[in-house]
């Protein structure tokens, strides 16, 4: 199980993830989020991280395309998380700008089904670039993510087309409790959490982050 741990604001908090055996680790440049890191700690998190088998993926929300390629330049992440309803345009000229980078779309969901999400595709498409990988997460009003909200696993079971789209990253809501549950009712490609695992907006806890790492591990 591929598992992602996002919102990692320090060196040390990266070495932590790293060490626990978390695949990815995420750097959230949406300055208004708790969990936002600067570009200069983000190089700092890269370096240190250099020897150690953990993907980095820069996470952004409704960013320009030269914000966003800036930064990919700067920092090379493997992947970038792209949190606010980027359109199919967007994917399509980013990937030719940086043309090496796996993209994870995020859908933000409290529809009962999922057609928007197949739309979506469908223009994806037409204009030349899928992501490689759709993240679902919980749709609130009041934030584009890290809202510790939960998604309709049932639903996404029984409506994701798993052998036709893009891998499934699910997000929204989990935490040790829960994520063994998520993983055996929806079986993901991969989960991410940044709330569940924190004692604190923006502060990761070991304990919690060790628990959560071991549940996904359990068959
Ligand atoms: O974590 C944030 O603050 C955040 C802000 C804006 C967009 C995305 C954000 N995080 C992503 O949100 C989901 C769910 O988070 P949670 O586990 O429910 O707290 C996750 O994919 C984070 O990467």
């Amino acid at each position: 199980m591929w598992v992602k741990i996002c919102g990692i604001q320090d060196v040390e908090t990266a070495h932590m993830i790293a060490d626990l055996g978390a695949s990815a680790l995420g750097l959230n440049f949406y300055a208004p989020s708790p969990r936002s890191i600067e570009l200069s700690t983000a190089r700092e998190v890269k370096a240190a991280l250099s020897h150690k088998e953990i993907s980095l993926v820069g996470l952004f929300v409704k960013h320009t395309l030269s914000e966003v390629t800036f930064i990919c330049r700067e920092l090379s992440p493997h992947m970038v998380q792209l949190h606010g309803d980027e359109s199919p345009e967007f994917l399509a000229e980013l990937a030719q700008h940086v043309p090496d980078i796996e993209i994870i779309w995020a859908f933000r969901t409290q529809d009962p089904d999922l057609d928007r999400l197949s739309d979506f595709l469908t223009k994806c498409d037409q204009c030349g670039k899928r992501p490689d990988y759709i993240l679902i997460d919980a749709y609130s009003p009041q934030a584009y993510g890290g809202t510790g909200q939960l998604v309709p696993w049932e639903m996404i079971k029984e409506n994701y087309l798993y052998d036709e789209w893009p891998a499934l990253i699910l997000a929204g809501g989990l935490t040790p409790e829960n994520v063994h549950e998520a993983i055996q009712t929806v079986t993901p490609f991969g989960i991410d959490t940044a709330s569940g695992v924190e004692s604190a907006p923006g502060i990761k806890s070991q304990t919690m982050v060790e628990a959560f790492i071991n549940q996904t591990k359990k068959i």
